[in-house]
């Protein structure tokens, strides 16, 4: 038997006896009436009983142990691929994607499995046996009064169900007003400084308001059938005992060979509620079961979506890298084409600042070139080798992306340049932040490397959290650097290291830059015009410049600032 089986037949075998144990009072009863409460009869009863509800209850206990740590492992190994593929599809992906959403959704679907299961889920499981249990004693007693005792659980069954759908629907309808509210909340607390400034004080309070009353009236109209199914419950016991009760009382007065003792009776009527109470339970935790089910299957789907990472693909050659893009096409989602059929070859060691009008494609064209957006039509070669068959692992420190506002992590300048280089260590960073002439900077951190950058780099400007960025770069000695230039926030003095920094970093390095500003684009070996999804123009800026054309009427733009 596999290891996995015999986990099931263990567990299986612990539900049965602590839903067994729990029936055995209603037999012990049974003998110590028949025997007409003999003092001997009963203190065995007693005994069995007293050995049946310790025997019960060690076998919850361990099935309770079992679950908690089998369900806990699992959920966790669950949780960490969950969140690993987050992290790969974050990394791997322009899309919009929502990361933090998906993150939070992975997060309540493992919650609604870990609740359930860690709770109702072993009451559902010895539930379940005694049920199985019951049913089975109350036949072997007497099927003539077993048979109707089940068609009322049947009809009691169907209708507490068809009650739970709607207390089901209810919920729904609640959980998604509070998830309403909660983001009125958040807005409203986000937005405030907009709100005072705006004077919208009054319309904010009364969406809240309508928000807070939306919730309570829903959460209101759960009460109703939830309370109708407690009592229908209630109800479906007390008819069946009453129809067990008269009917074996009826029976016993017929004179009827086969009527049963008074023990018998009595036991009937024990195992009645033993019957429906775990019915009713069952009942009410299939919603939770059901929620439980879907989370556990949204929480397999997160995991099973195939990885964008390329493992078995082809390493980069070694040496300067030269770009091929081939008619290259490409569009976000199912969305519209954003950029068409752009063909451009970049030389190895050279610099090509990528220009254009806001909205234009040129932070498309990057994510192309970095493997964040697919091609939809057309290829992209480095090295003459298609993007998309080059491993992660050889791409992971030759090309290289320097965002607008580079992340930095909570941690000192120091570590934050030298994270991407194994091994490196303080000497290297001071090198490389000489190399870059960026020493004059470093010499006014307070605490020089081991200034401490806050969380995601919150204490340092946007154009010192490049100029780490940059560091960083010129340390892993990417064969392909594509940056995209800081467009605010960088004030003078910092903007001239920035661009000292650029012009070392790019020297005989194939760089991509997206130009924000026309003198990066006035010092590139070349400029490629965007306009509209299109590669409009391409050649050195002396030349465009004079030429009327896109690129003439950016920079007569610029310059009009
Ligand atoms: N993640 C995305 N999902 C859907 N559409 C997008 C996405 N990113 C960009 N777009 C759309 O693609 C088009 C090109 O955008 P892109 O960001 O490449 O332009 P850009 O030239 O870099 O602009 P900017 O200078 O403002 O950054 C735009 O119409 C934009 O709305």
């Amino acid at each position: 038997m596999s290891g996995e089986r015999q986990g099931f037949v263990v567990t299986g075998g612990l539900a049965l006896l602590a839903g067994a144990g729990r029936v055995i009072a209603p037999l012990s009863v049974q003998h110590a009436v028949d025997a007409d409460l003999d003092p001997a009869t009963v203190v065995r009863a007693v005994a069995v009983g007293a050995g049946a509800v310790l025997v019960a209850g060690t076998a919850s206990i361990l099935l309770n142990r079992r679950l908690h740590d089998q369900i806990g492992r699992r959920l966790a190994g669950m949780r960490r691929a969950g969140l690993r593929r987050v992290h790969d599809m974050a990394a791997s992906t322009a899309d919009r994607l929502p990361s933090a959403d998906l993150t939070a959704r992975l997060t309540s679907d493992l919650d609604q499995v870990t609740t359930f299961a860690q709770g109702g889920g072993i009451q559902f499981l010895t539930n379940a046996a005694q049920l199985v249990i019951a049913t089975g004693i109350m036949l072997a007693y007497s099927w003539q009064l077993a048979v109707p005792v089940l068609v009322l659980a049947a009809a009691a069954f169907a209708v507490m169900l068809g009650m739970q759908r709607v207390i089901a629907r209810r919920y729904g309808r609640a959980r998604r007003d509070l998830a309403e509210l909660q983001g009125t909340v958040t807005e409203a607390v986000l937005g405030a400084p907009v709100i005072r400034s705006t004077g919208t004080g009054d319309r904010t309070r009364a969406k809240l308001d309508a928000a807070v009353d939306r919730a309570r009236d829903s959460l209101v109209r759960t009460l109703a059938p939830l309370h109708t199914n407690n009592a229908l419950g209630e109800l479906a016991i007390s008819t069946m005992t009453v129809t067990v009760l008269l009917g074996g009382v009826w029976w016993a007065l017929s004179g009827d060979p086969d009527r049963l003792t008074a023990g018998q009776v009595v036991a009937m009527v024990f195992l009645v509620s033993f019957f429906v109470r775990p019915l009713q339970f069952l009942v009410q935790s299939l919603g939770e079961a059901q929620n439980a089910l879907t989370g556990w299957r949204r929480a397999l789907e997160l995991i099973t979506t195939p990885s964008a990472e390329v493992h078995d693909g082809v390493t980069l050659p070694d040496g300067p890298v030269d770009v091929r893009v081939e008619h290259v096409s490409a569009r976000y989602g199912t969305g519209p084409l954003v950029l068409h059929d752009v063909t451009v070859c970049i030389r190895p060691g050279e610099h090509v600042a990528v220009v254009g009008r806001t909205g234009s494609g040129k932070s498309t064209f990057a994510k192309l070139l970095t493997r964040r957006l697919e091609p939809a039509t057309g290829a992209i070669l480095l090295n003459g080798v298609p993007l998309d068959r080059l491993t992660d692992a050889s791409l992971a420190g030759r090309v290289v992306v320097v965002p607008q506002d580079p992340f930095l992590f909570d941690d000192t300048i120091g570590r934050n340049i030298t994270l991407g280089l194994p091994g490196a260590t303080g000497d290297d960073a001071l090198r490389v932040l000489h190399d870059l002439g960026l020493r004059e900077w470093f010499a006014d951190l307070p605490r020089g490397l081991d200034t401490p950058v806050g969380l995601r780099g919150e204490r340092l400007s946007v154009g010192e959290r490049q100029l780490v960025a940059l560091a960083r770069t010129a340390l892993v000695d990417p064969d392909l650097v594509v940056l995209d230039e800081a467009t605010s926030g960088v004030d003078p003095a910092t903007d001239v290291a920035v661009q000292r920094a650029l012009a070392v970093l790019t020297r005989g390095r194939t760089t991509v830059s997206i130009a924000h500003r026309m003198i990066t684009a006035a010092t590139a070996d070349r400029v490629l015009v965007f306009a509209a999804g299109r590669l409009v123009q391409s050649g050195v800026h002396d030349a465009l410049v004079d030429a009327p054309g896109p690129y003439a009427d950016l920079v007569a733009a610029a310059m009009s600032r």
